[in-house]
């Protein structure tokens, strides 16, 4: 399998756009013409830098309304043809993509097609050129690859063959079983994209919707695999128009569209009809049994209130790290180290963020085959030294520079914590336990143009699905929601992306100076026993407004007893058609970030319609006079 992406998909200037796409690892790049008509080089200019990179040129595109014209307009197309394969022989590629015509002076017909492209293939043929036809789903006649694989066959011409885009195959929900007998050396290029359902004009969505496989909801990968049963093993070319992408970082988007076709090239390999793709080899996705640990960094200061926060929480300090100016806390299954050494990775995110959870450790089945497939598809290692004795936990980049560390319960990975902690035997200051047994989720919030990227990173490397997107109301804005959760519950990330500062995601954003966790959820069985375990330890919860209560009662029918025990306890409810949900929330901590506490009984939501309630509580007890206005 080789790799391509169309120009058009990546923001920035030419020679910065190349730059990003031969860093991110692709072989080759289809160069969109606009791109190439906005730059002043030469096309010899053009293709030496591509070569230059490294890349091969895939392709030149589009040819636009071409087929089926009557005279004198066809004379004419003819003589824009051999413009375009002057244009090629300079750039130094021989394929060029023909799109179904869209004017309204074409003539329907599939013989009167056919005879022109077998015109333009024998024209093609004296220069050494091939053409593809595209399908668009919009073309005027014809807008579905069966009807163009037909004109393509009775072409029958050496140099005329069929390109594939799955956008336009999949938009309109055509059979892909009919891919599957087109002769693979017809196939002259694949064009993938995925794209969030959305129902509106096809065009549109088109142009504007489009993103890298895996991050939409098109079954992309269903589309692959009948390609590669033809035995196709050439480039899969990313050709991707989105509006967020063409103002986003160059390096980021490339990077994204590299991972996406590894995931997407794995995934097909493992169909059984698929053995012919060649596809790096890497460990499956890694099934997630649980939060191991969720690691903060702050000063001494900043650790002495978030302690205090954790005593009142029901936690207990278990063990002391045996080199580094680390404490491990727990209860339940939960595991929360606070880390203030002054050397390290933590003090660095602290003097960049301030004190956050910065680093979280995810229990897998197997740690090293975690880190490999993470590697293979393009996650940045992390290392860093541990003293004589200690345990090297295998761990990756994430979201703001955090880090995921990879734990099993294997050897000395699985006793990590006996290896490299001491115990903390007296805990004569410990409070009551508060019955909190497991991480229910951890809370991410991003840039709102960082959460394609982080959905793909962890679906891609994770046995995890996406769930769709659902506005999260702040009285400053919306912000977005997508949860990353495995079918067991095991792992339940909930990414937020905020669109400005104003809202409570946005407000932590600029003040951590960049994305982040910005919540725990822990999980009791007993929200009343906590609550009140709580109140004894002297935890403050988040004041919610007693208008809530009225409304809940009559919302979900409650019987008024429990919304008297409710409202008592500051507890928000909800119900879906699995069972109950109940949030109690903390105030916020430093700049925004804050813990809750859930029992969930079947319930599989994260309470969105409670949001805009606990938002504004907690944008009151951020600060007495709100967040300020940027
Ligand atoms: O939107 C378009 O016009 C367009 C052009 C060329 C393509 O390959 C394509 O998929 C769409
Ligand atoms: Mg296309």
């Amino acid at each position: 399998m080789k790799t391509s992406i169309a120009t058009v998909s990546i923001s920035g200037e030419f020679p910065e756009k190349l730059a990003a796409i031969a860093a991110a690892g692709f072989d080759g790049v289809e160069i969109f013409e606009n791109d190439f008509l906005a730059f002043d080089g030469s096309p010899a200019d053009v293709g030496r830098m591509v070569r230059d990179h490294g890349l091969e040129i895939t392709l030149f595109q589009p040819f636009r309304d071409f087929e089926g014209m009557p005279e004198p307009l066809r004379s004419r197309t003819f003589d824009r043809a051999e413009r375009k394969f002057d244009i090629m022989q300079q750039l130094g590629t021989d394929l060029v993509l023909v799109c179904s015509n869209v004017s309204p002076a074409s003539l329907g017909g599939i013989d009167r097609a056919a005879a022109d492209f077998h015109e333009l293939g024998e024209r093609a043929a004296k220069r050494g050129l091939k053409v593809g036809y595209e399908a668009l789903a919009w073309g005027r006649h014809i807008n579905d690859h069966r009807d163009a694989w037909e004109i393509v066959r009775r072409a029958d011409h050496a140099n005329i063959g069929i390109i594939l885009d799955s956008f336009h195959t999949l938009s309109r929900k055509i059979d892909i079983n009919s891919i599957r007998s087109i002769p693979k050396d017809k196939i002259f290029i694949v064009q993938l994209a995925d794209a969030p359902l959305i129902d509106m004009d096809l065009l549109y969505w088109s142009r504007h919707f489009r993103n890298m496989p895996g991050e939409g909801d098109l079954p992309v990968t269903e589309f692959t695999s009948a390609i590669a049963a033809t035995g196709y093993d050439g480039y899969l070319s990313l050709e991707i128009f989105n509006d967020q992408f063409r103002g986003g970082s160059p390096k980021a988007i490339a990077a994204d569209g590299h991972r996406s076709l590894i995931y997407l090239g794995d995934q097909v390999r493992r169909s059984p009809e698929a053995a012919t793709l060649s596809v790096p080899d890497m460990p499956q996705q890694a099934a997630v049994k649980g939060v191991g640990f969720v690691e903060f960094s702050a000063d001494e200061k900043d650790a002495e209130d978030l302690t205090t926060i954790l005593k009142t929480l029901g936690f207990r300090q278990t063990a002391r790290h045996r080199s580094k100016k680390v404490s491990l806390f727990e209860q339940g299954e939960i595991r929360l180290l606070v880390n203030t050494d002054e050397q390290g990775f933590a003090n660095a995110s602290f003097a960049v963020h301030g004190t956050t959870a910065y680093a979280v450790a995810l229990v897998v089945d197997d740690a090293q085959k975690a880190f490999a497939r993470a590697i293979a598809l393009g996650a940045a290692p992390f290392e860093q030294v541990v003293a004589e004795g200690e345990v090297r936990i295998p761990a990756i980049r994430g979201v703001g520079g955090g880090l995921v560390y990879l734990i099993d319960d294997k050897g000395d990975l699985g006793r990590f914590a006996d290896i490299d902690f001491i115990p903390v035997t007296n805990h004569g200051d410990a409070l009551e336990t508060t019955h909190l047994l497991h991480v229910d989720h951890i809370a991410q919030t991003v840039a709102y143009d960082e959460m394609l990227t982080w959905l793909l990173f962890y679906t891609s490397i994770f046995e995890a699905r996406k769930t769709p997107m659902v506005d999260i109301i702040d009285p400053a804005g919306v912000v977005r929601s997508q949860v990353v959760e495995n079918a067991e519950g095991s792992l339940r990330i909930t990414l937020n992306g905020a669109e400005n500062r104003r809202t409570l995601a946005g407000h932590f954003i600029a003040e951590k100076f960049g994305s982040g966790i910005q919540h725990l959820a822990f999980h009791t069985d007993d929200i009343f026993a906590t609550a009140a375990a709580l109140r004894a330890n002297g935890f403050k919860p988040l004041p919610i407004s007693p208008n809530y209560y009225g409304d809940v009662e009559a919302r979900f029918g409650l019987d008024p007893d429990l919304t008297e025990r409710l409202k008592a306890d500051n507890i928000l409810y909800d119900r879906d058609d699995h069972g109950e949900y109940f949030q109690l929330y903390s105030t916020t901590f430093g700049e925004g970030f804050f813990f809750e506490i859930v029992q969930r009984s079947g319930y599989r939501g994260y309470g969105a319609a409670n949001a805009i309630f606990r938002i504004a509580a907690l944008k009151k007890a951020l600060r007495p006079e709100g967040v300020p206005r940027a």
